[in-house]
């Protein structure tokens, strides 16, 4: 699935000066389709998918995070959840165990990210279009946006994957989360001061002038 954001004609990877930066995380039982790959040995533990998204008048620099093998142990390291700005559950509609482990992956990303937009994404409709007529609650319940997917004929996915990169922008500028409020005022900050640098340089006073280092 994460392999299909590629498609996406919004999404310009050679743009690298965006104005915002986030990171979205997938979780979800192995071979749900996360990756939407042919079996493979999962030789990385981890795959990083570089994006740049243009959302309103904003270009968004996305870092999708993506595992392979590490959620078999029904758990992932920490660091995986770290600052992380949304999360895409997946479950395979085909495989009902999947759909079971999703209340343990929720409970596991509310540890670490108690506040961030989730949703739950219903993969492989393609396999079965009648299971788009059941209704799934687990979203429901936790107030969560669902969606039914097809990682393989793309249906749905362009349209997910920009709502989830949104509110994962709308999260990081406006974050319910304590320590997040602190992480983007120190952004926020170190912006400032970047900004008072580069006028500084404008003006000829440069750093490297010996009276002002
Ligand atoms: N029919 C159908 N098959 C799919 C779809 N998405 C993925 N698959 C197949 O499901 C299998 C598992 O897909 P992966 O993308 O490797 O699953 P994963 O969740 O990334 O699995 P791990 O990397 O092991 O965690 C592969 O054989 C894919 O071709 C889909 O939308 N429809
Ligand atoms: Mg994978």
């Amino acid at each position: 699935m994460a392999s299909d954001v590629g498609s996406i004609p919004e999404l310009d990877q050679n743009k690298y000066d965006a104005d915002e930066q986030v990171k979205v995380i997938c979780l979800g039982d192995s071979a749900v389709g996360k990756s939407n790959r042919p079996q493979q040995l999962s030789t990385y533990a981890l795959t990083l998918y570089k994006h740049t998204a243009t959302i309103g008048n904003k270009t968004v620099a996305v870092d999708f995070w993506d595992t392979a093998g590490q959620e078999r142990f029904q758990s992932m390291h920490p660091s995986y959840y770290h600052k992380a700005h949304a999360c895409i559950m997946v479950f395979d509609v085909q495989r009902k165990i999947t759909y079971k482990n999703l209340a343990n992956w929720y409970k596991e990303l509310r540890e670490y990210r108690p506040e961030i937009p989730c949703c739950v994404v219903a993969n492989k409709i393609d396999a079965d279009l009648k299971v788009t007529q059941r209704s799934f609650n687990f979203g429901k319940k936790q107030g969560l946006p669902f969606y039914f997917v097809s990682a393989a004929d793309g249906t749905n996915v362009v349209k997910m994957f920009r709502e989830m990169i949104k509110k994962a922008v709308d999260y990081k500028q406006n974050p319910s989360d304590f320590m997040d409020e602190v992480m983007q005022e120190l952004e926020n900050f170190d912006l400032e001061k970047n900004e008072i640098h580069s006028e500084t340089d404008e003006d000829g006073l440069k750093a490297e002038s010996p009276d002002l280092v």
